[in-house]
């Protein structure tokens, strides 16, 4: 049977060839959750995968669902037991790839989806060459900022955190494998399906 290796971190291991990972990356507020949400809807097949991170939960967000909301303590302690696919820490807070869940998935035949800022995702690039990565620009800087502001949902202090970093983040955008204009929404939406299904 052939088989493709899954590098992860140390350790390698063989799954069968039909699971494939997908990155969703880009900067905060670009639209990538709306999408990933929208994709969900129309594939319920695909497994999204639920990230842990030390944010605290916005109006609205459910545990387990949205995000595992954890602690610093909590989050170092998975990250030095090796828990994690990738992880990162952005605005000020940790988010991170729970791993063993996703790699079951994999190794299930899923297509696994991961909705991950820029370090992360240069991460799974180098530890999973055959992943695929969809980087997702805004139309323009300005309506970046008027969708984070319009989201209505950080304070002053991480929306001026988010945006410092948002411009080094769309210079990475030729990394990775596919790049998408977050324009019109279901242009964008169609995008990523012929992305993933041809
Ligand atoms: N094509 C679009 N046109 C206009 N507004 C959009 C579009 N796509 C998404 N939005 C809006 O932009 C805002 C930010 O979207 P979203 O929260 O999905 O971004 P994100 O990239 O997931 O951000 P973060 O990385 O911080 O979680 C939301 O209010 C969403 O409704
Ligand atoms: N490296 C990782 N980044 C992640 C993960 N889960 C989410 N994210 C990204 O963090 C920022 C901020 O998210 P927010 O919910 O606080 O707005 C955003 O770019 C997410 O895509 C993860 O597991 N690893």
């Amino acid at each position: 049977m052939q088989v493709l290796p899954i590098q992860s971190g140390a350790t390698t291991k063989e799954c069968p060839p039909q699971g494939r990972l997908i990155v969703l990356t880009g900067p905060s507020g670009v639209g990538k959750g709306t999408l990933m949400q929208a994709l969900l809807r129309r594939h319920p097949e695909l497994y999204y995968s639920v990230s842990v991170t030390t944010r605290s939960p916005r109006l609205g967000e459910i545990n387990g669902k949205s995000y595992y909301f954890i602690s610093r303590n909590k989050f170092e302690q998975l990250v030095a037991q090796g828990e994690f696919l990738e992880w990162a820490e952005f605005a000020g807070n940790y988010y991170g790839t729970p791993r063993e869940v996703v790699l079951d998935h994999i190794r299930s035949g899923k297509l696994v989806v991961l909705e991950i800022e820029l370090e992360g995702a240069r991460q799974i690039r180098a530890t999973f060459p055959s992943a695929l990565s969809i980087f997702i620009l805004p139309p323009s800087f300005p309506e970046l900022e008027n969708r984070i502001r319009g989201r209505a949902q950080d304070s002053e202090d991480a929306i001026a955190r988010r945006l410092r970093r948002a411009q080094a983040e769309i210079e990475a955008a030729d990394e990775f494998d596919i790049q998408i204009v977050n324009d019109d929404f279901e242009t964008a939406l169609n995008d990523i399906e012929a992305a993933l299904f041809g």
